[in-house]
């Protein structure tokens, strides 16, 4: 929480209110003891079980000890020891919620099915259940309350973690190699520290109820030691002689346990209200039937690559169905293709970046000299951490908010390299200066709010930088921004592949953008290659929707007054594809050959399509239109 929401948490009446009980009772707390602890224990034979007096205002008890004064006394140790019962919880909760993030998927699951479990039972049994095993007395009633609370606050952290853990700029980290450890230290609980500071806060006041309850059925704090349950207990034996006895430490736990729970609702308000805010601003057969020969300059090599997810009604969905793609060292491939067709799933399968639901397969997949697939994630990030790079398309969601740009661009060096915080951030300062960051020592310290989107999204490829990468792998990098920008970012692509001599892969929607950067496209439909162009021959586009993509792009000379071109239909979904071709049903040119699936094959030298009657007459296509004259 930063000091912005603090003050509005305590702008707010209530929370203001309960700041300054807290504020009271935490100077009680302290200086009480000190004061008046002695004279609490003072024992005046003459004023035994007295009501009130003018020199006792509450009275006093059964040994004729000032009721008032112990109930003052009482506040450190009532409030201390449902402070650790919270931090017992926290930490507990903690522990249990980040466990099915570091354990395997099997594990994890029974970590979390045993969370569920004990939150079926209610706290105040689990209370007495740990109580009974622990012991009476007040160690056993701080773990009792700290251990019974912590399922619950468990189960808050694995929903935020399972949250935040599907972000960009988790996959970022994860795909520079960053470890379990400290993807949880560093980009998970960082992010999710809002909702569990409001429960905490919830959590000390329902402690310190829980604990006057337990001090109260006498499975607290034990005698001579008292806190407030304790008072409690024996003011209640005494209530018609003097009920301020039993009132006193009452009114005590009710108002503190009242200002922790108000404090906590004030924070979850002003929380709330930022969360809000934030949103308003902005098996089937193989494609090739046989292995294809790895081109010894393969940076990437995959063939038959497919990507399933479990249906709904059972069996498997492949939104990437049997892919082939080859990237040499130093290309630049684009992948192009309408929303659905699985250009991204491809990416994220080549990356080792696939949702856990996703079960990837592939007669062969080769990235940089690495096969990933059948290796544990710890090899795989060993191995692919330094020789890949993802930018992701939404620039924003790309970085994580609670760490400057700097240290999250040194973490990848110091996780791989082991450079020492200075070098690392040294390095950092010259990569963003290598991709044109202005004043790159003073936006390291940065936040990545304070970057504009293309900064943040140069940023990204800086990160990409920090190593020597063989790939880079650009989602979309450019959706997000205006045209200028994009011409910005793109041309600073193309000029780290220069000077890299990394390779490329550029995913868009948009084919014009593709044939700015690229020296081949890659077509994908409905999860399949449908054609492999080289730039320079897309007005000789063979396949009939590879054709249809361009000429939906608009040019200088499209006639405004006209609707502009779209190819009629929808992409199917990919758990009902039809039968044999499935651009067919959308195809002008489809016939009863197109029952059959196509495989890809040579229409031209570098150029193949799967396609039963590939177009042969070239395009009536002005090239400099598609690629804007070349970034
Ligand atoms: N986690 C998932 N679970 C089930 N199906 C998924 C999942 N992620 C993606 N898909 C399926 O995979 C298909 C392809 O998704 P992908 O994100 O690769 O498409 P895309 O071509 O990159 O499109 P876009 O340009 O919209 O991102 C989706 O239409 C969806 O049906």
């Amino acid at each position: 929480m930063g000091r912005e929401q603090w003050q509005a948490a305590l702008r707010n009446p209530v929370g203001a209110v309960a700041a300054g009980l807290l504020v009271v009772l935490a100077i009680l707390a302290v200086v009480a003891p000190i004061v008046w602890g002695d004279a609490a224990e003072e024992t005046d034979p003459a004023a035994l079980s007295q009501g009130s007096t003018s020199e006792h205002v509450l009275g006093t008890d059964t040994l004729g000890r000032d009721i008032l004064l112990r109930v003052l006394v009482a506040t450190r140790y009532s409030l201390g020891l449902a402070l650790l019962a919270t931090a017992i919880c926290v930490v507990a909760g903690v522990i249990l919620g980040v466990l099915p993030a570091v354990l395997g998927r099997r594990a994890g699951r029974l970590v979390t099915a045993a969370v569920n479990l004990a939150v079926a039972f209610p706290g105040l049994l689990l209370a007495l259940f740990f109580a009974v095993i622990f012991g009476v007395g007040a160690r056993g009633a701080v773990l009792a309350i700290g251990l019974a609370g912590a399922p619950s606050f468990a189960r808050l952290v694995q929903t935020n973690v399972a949250a935040v853990a599907g972000r960009d700029y988790v996959a970022a980290a994860r795909v520079a190699g960053v470890g379990r450890f400290r993807l949880i230290a560093r980009h998970l609980l960082p992010n999710i520290g809002e909702p569990l500071v409001v429960n905490a806060t919830v959590m000390a006041g329902t402690a310190l109820l829980s604990f006057a309850g337990l001090s109260f059925l006498g499975l607290g704090v034990q005698p001579p030691a008292y806190d407030w349950g304790r008072l409690l207990g024996e003011g209640l034996d005494r209530i018609y002689i003097n009920p301020a006895a039993a009132l006193a430490p009452g009114v005590a736990v009710i108002v503190a346990g009242l200002a922790f729970t108000l404090l906590g609702e004030s924070i979850a308000q002003v929380v709330g209200v930022r969360a809000v805010r934030r949103r308003t601003v902005p098996e089937p057969a193989p494609q090739e039937a046989a292995v294809a020969e790895a081109e010894p300059d393969a940076v990437l090599a995959a063939d038959d690559l497919r990507v399933a997810f479990p249906a709904p009604g059972g069996g498997w969905t492949h939104p990437v169905d049997g892919v082939r793609l080859t990237v040499r060292r130093g290309e630049t491939v684009g992948i192009v293709g309408e929303s659905g067709s699985g250009k991204s799933l491809t990416a994220l399968a080549v990356a080792q970046l696939a949702p856990d639901a996703a079960h990837v397969t592939a007669q062969r997949l080769e990235v940089a000299g690495v096969a990933p697939l059948g290796r544990t994630g710890a090899e795989v990030r060993e191995l692919l951490g330094t020789k890949v790079a993802m930018v992701f398309q939404d620039p924003m969601t790309s970085f994580n908010p609670s760490m400057r740009v700097g240290r999250q661009l040194a973490e990848v060096t110091r996780v791989h390299e082991r450079q020492g915080r200075r070098a690392a951030l040294a390095r950092a300062v010259d990569r963003l200066r290598t991709v044109r960051v202005p004043a790159p020592e003073r936006r390291a310290h940065q936040y990545p709010h304070e970057f504009s989107g293309g900064m943040r999204q140069r940023a990204m490829i800086a990160m990409g930088l920090m190593s020597t990468p063989e790939l880079i792998i650009a989602d979309e990098p450019t959706t997000a921004l205006d045209v200028t920008v994009q011409r910005q970012v793109l041309r600073l692509l193309k000029d780290v592949q220069a000077d890299t001599g990394a390779a490329v892969v550029l995913i868009s929607h948009d084919i014009a953008v593709v044939a700015q950067l690229c020296e081949r496209v890659v077509v994908m439909y409905a999860g399949r290659v449908v054609e492999e162009v080289p730039v320079e021959r897309l007005g000789q586009a063979a396949h009939p929707y590879t054709r249809a993509l361009l000429a939906s792009v608009p040019d200088l000379a499209t006639d405004r007054d006209r609707p502009l071109a779209t190819i009629a239909g929808r992409p199917p979904d990919p758990a009902d594809r039809p039968e044999g071709c499935a651009f067919a049903p959308r195809c002008e040119f489809a016939d009863d050959a197109c029952r059959v699936r196509p495989g890809l094959a040579a229409v031209a030298p570098d150029q193949r399509a799967a396609c039963w009657h590939p177009r042969s007459q070239p395009l009536n296509l002005a090239l400099d239109a598609v690629t804007g004259g070349q970034a």
